[in-house]
């Protein structure tokens, strides 16, 4: 194993998670949704808590996985979930009642993020996830900088494309997205990128005032 790798590792070993998160990884898991992975999932909570988040939104809420690790070091926070498959959302429930999530803190909306997402408040939200359908990243990243306030922020998890973005022999559909993304807000003057190589790459691009 590499240095590098050798950091990776350490890095995905290193979070402690509550015991709801594990349960609700272990289920994901079960039920064959690939959650964010553990040092991706710290990210979160970290920029939860670094940014005083309270308003967020999450397409593709699995079963609450990444959810939990939104809302772990946030009590004043909502989160706002879109997922599509109604027995992945039926089991989220219950991952975040296990957890103790009061449900006032929830908005979970079964259907398509592409009809939900335009439907959302414009500039009503300070973090946005991306983690559904990444062959329509390109749309949803489009809404997700008209739904997060100035200042706000987007994040995709896998924004390696199960490490295919970095692999010049890769052309396929969403590792071309992830590439385009990344060209994209790389070159913008109105927002802040982040690529960060923990799990699966992890994309912050923040929406700079003005
Ligand atoms: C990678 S999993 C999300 C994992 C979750 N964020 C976590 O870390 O626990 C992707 C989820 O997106 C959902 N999904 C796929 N297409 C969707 C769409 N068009 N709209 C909403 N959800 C979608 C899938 O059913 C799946 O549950």
């Amino acid at each position: 194993m590499s240095r590098l790798e050798r950091n990776w590792q350490y890095a995905e070993q290193y979070p402690t998670e509550t015991d709801a998160q594990v349960r609700a990884r272990r289920l994901s898991l079960e039920l064959g949704v690939e959650p964010v992975s553990r040092a991706i999932a710290a990210q979160l909570s970290g920029l939860v808590a670094a940014t005083a988040t309270t308003a967020i939104c999450e397409l593709g809420t699995g079963v609450g996985v990444s959810g939990l690790a939104l809302l772990r070091y946030a009590p004043e926070a909502t989160l706002t979930s879109i997922e599509i498959e109604a027995e992945h959302l039926r089991q989220a429930r219950t991952v975040f009642a296990d957890a103790g999530i009061a449900q006032s803190r929830l908005r979970l909306i079964e259907g398509d993020a592409a009809q939900v997402l335009p439907r959302l408040n414009l500039e009503a939200y300070d973090l946005t996830v991306i983690d559904a359908d990444p062959e329509r990243l390109l749309d949803y990243f489009e809404t997700a900088l008209q739904i997060v306030r100035p200042g706000g922020t987007i994040v995709v998890p896998n924004a390696f494309a199960h490490g295919r973005v970095p692999d010049p022999a890769a052309r396929d559909t969403v590792t071309r997205n992830l590439r385009d993304l990344l060209a994209t807000v790389g070159d913008s003057t109105a927002i802040a990128p982040v690529l960060s190589p923990a799990g699966d790459g992890l994309l912050t691009v923040t929406r700079l005032n003005g």
